[in-house]
């Protein structure tokens, strides 16, 4: 493979049930051989997406006072904005040349789970930008609704009832995530320097990119292949908490950023599920399990801690 393939969703989305069921197929086999791809005929606007591209910008331009006010490490719920270098995603290179700015299922400050202090439920935090809230949930729920779409052609490709998943994401952890990656300005850096080799920790990533290169993905056979923006495309891949869940039958795939040559904007919807749902291989493979049974919460908090040296000194 030297490109990834494409989907289109739309068959997902039909009221026949044997489109669906190839439309799932279809998807299905990206999720097994690939774990990364292209999804196409999603229904979310491009000018939507050209909103938070704007509103990202619009965030990164400010101040680093404002931002530092916004921090990362004053929410144990994931939220904020991370600081150029706070983050290591591959822990053995070093730190990764990007900032980026979290936000997650918005809750009040008085809901029961945010009072109670669950893990993952916490309030957002908003920069003082007219018009950027707003914008951006818009987004964020455009971004979810296609991720239970992608979850209803999971089920009926794994063979499960068609609403499996959708019980699990009645109120996901999600995360959406503008980064901004500065220019290389020439240097020889790694090639993994704007984003460490990783692969991503939840079901599934939904994922916009300007039309900077620097995206790259770790084919089957070994070669780092490019993954560029495709006009009116999200890029999704599969992520390690799915990758369990179905035993590996699906497959989360390595990918990294080089340092890119004009500076890039790129913005990543991370979807998980409800945060108490348990996540076990036995639920979708006959297979003997790979992996204990652990909840999303308690997985998805043990891979951050691994990222981020504030969440390990807290
Ligand atoms: O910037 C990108 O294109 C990808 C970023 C990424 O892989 C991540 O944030 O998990
Ligand atoms: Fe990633």
């Amino acid at each position: 493979m030297k490109q990834l393939p494409v989907i289109s969703v739309s068959g997902l989305l039909s009221d026949d049930a044997g489109v669906r069921r190839r439309a799932a197929a279809a998807l299905g086999a990206a999720c097994r051989d690939h774990g990364f791809f292209y999804v196409t005929d999603h229904g979310i606007p491009e000018t939507r997406v050209n909103a938070v591209f704007d509103n990202a910008h619009r965030l990164f331009a400010l101040p680093d006072e404002i931002k530092e006010t916004l921090s990362i490490k004053r929410s144990p719920h994931n939220r904020g904005y991370v600081a150029m270098s706070d983050e290591k995603l591959n822990p053995e290179a070093g730190a990764d040349r990007k900032e980026a700015f979290n936000i997650g299922t918005d809750f009040p400050e008085d809901h029961p789970d945010v009072l109670a202090g669950k893990p993952f439920r916490g309030v957002n935090f908003w920069p003082p930008i007219d018009g950027w809230r707003a914008q951006v949930l818009a987004y964020f729920d455009a971004c979810l609704e296609l991720g239970r779409t992608l979850h209803r052609g999971f089920s009926l490709d794994l063979g499960l009832p068609e609403d499996f998943f959708a019980q699990h994401l009645t109120q996901p952890i999600a995360t959406l995530r503008m980064l901004h990656y500065p220019a290389s300005a020439g240097e020889v850096a790694r090639a993994d320097g704007g984003a460490g080799t990783h692969t991503d920790y939840g079901n599934i990533t939904i994922l916009a990119t300007d039309g900077v290169p620097g995206l790259e993905v770790l084919n089957r056979q070994g070669e780092w292949i490019p993954a560029p923006s495709l006009p009116g495309a999200f890029v999704v891949n599969i992520g390690d908490c799915l990758m369990r869940w179905s035993n590996d039958t699906y497959v989360s795939t390595p990918h990294r950023v080089r340092p890119p040559e004009r500076e890039r904007y790129a913005v990543a919807f991370f979807l998980e599920v409800n945060p108490d749902a348990v996540v076990d291989p036995r639920d979708i493979s006959d297979a003997p399990p790979k992996y204990p049974p652990m909840t999303c919460a308690e997985y998805l908090a043990s891979r951050l801690n691994a990222t981020y040296d504030h969440r390990r000194q807290a």
